[in-house]
């Protein structure tokens, strides 16, 4: 097997999307899904180097694993459910920290899949619809995040993270509304995060593995008498 360059992590909560999206990018279609257990990885070659596109579970008995798949991420892909502001909230509240074994560069896109469900034609929340509105929108319902808000949350990632907004890409461009079922904007959105993980990984490579100590240097100080190290 090939060895993976560099790292993309998908993190969210359960039942938001995450296997449908990478199933569609990378074997072109929507499948009947069944809850991930632990996690799982598909490999991409992207310009000279291999991705490796991990697929983490969003169930809550997995949430421990999460932080160690983001270990050395270059790019974490953090997923919500259009029709589910609970699960836009989860991202802030229990899968933001697991980021922090990420690499230092390691950039964030925000994902809302499921938009098939939903009609453009929604109004904000805070206005009333009318009844002309209620019918052109048929059997669809009404979006329940607006990008507005996962713009919020990528502002909120930026100050987590002691980033300054004009160092990191803009939050118009990292955030993503896709649909896993017919494909809307799937490849837009993996391959604009691979564009730009690209130099953090050419930048990771040249740096080498992480520091480490050698323990077989170590030399136990010298005890003196009052028990004191010299
Ligand atoms: N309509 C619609 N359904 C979707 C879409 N993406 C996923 N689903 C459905 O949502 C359910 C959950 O999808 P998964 O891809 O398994 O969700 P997950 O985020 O991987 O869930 P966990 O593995 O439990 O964390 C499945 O029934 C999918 O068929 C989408 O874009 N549109
Ligand atoms: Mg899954």
């Amino acid at each position: 097997m090939k060895k993976p360059d560099g790292k993309v992590v998908l993190l969210g909560d359960m039942n938001v999307g995450k296997t449908s999206l990478l199933h569609r990018y990378m074997e072109r279609r929507f499948q009947e899904t069944v809850s991930t257990v632990g996690g799982a990885f598909y490999l991409k070659q992207w310009g000279p180097y291999n991705i490796s596109i991990w697929d983490t579970a969003g169930r809550e008995q997995f949430h421990g694993l999460g932080s160690m798949y983001c270990r050395g991420a270059a790019a974490v892909i953090l997923t919500y459910d259009v029709n589910s502001l609970q699960s836009l909230t989860e991202l802030e509240e229990r899968f933001l920290a697991l980021t922090d074994s990420a690499s230092a560069d390691c950039i964030f896109a925000i994902v809302g899949n499921k938009v098939d469900l939903t009609d453009d034609c929604a109004l904000p929340p805070d206005e009333n619809r009318s009844e002309k509105s209620v019918a052109s929108c048929g059997s669809k319902v009404r979006k329940q995040v607006r990008a507005e808000d996962a713009i919020a949350l990528y502002k909120k990632i930026l100050k987590y993270k002691m980033l300054d907004e004009k160092d990191v890409p803009a939050a118009e461009k990292m955030c993503f509304e896709t649909s896993a079922k017919t494909g809307y904007k799937v490849d837009y959105l993996f391959e604009t995060v691979f564009e730009m993980v690209v130099p953090i990984i050419g930048r990771q490579k040249a740096e080498g593995p992480p520091q480490t100590v050698d323990i077989t240097d170590y030399k136990p100080a010298k005890r003196t008498k009052s028990g004191c190290c010299a």
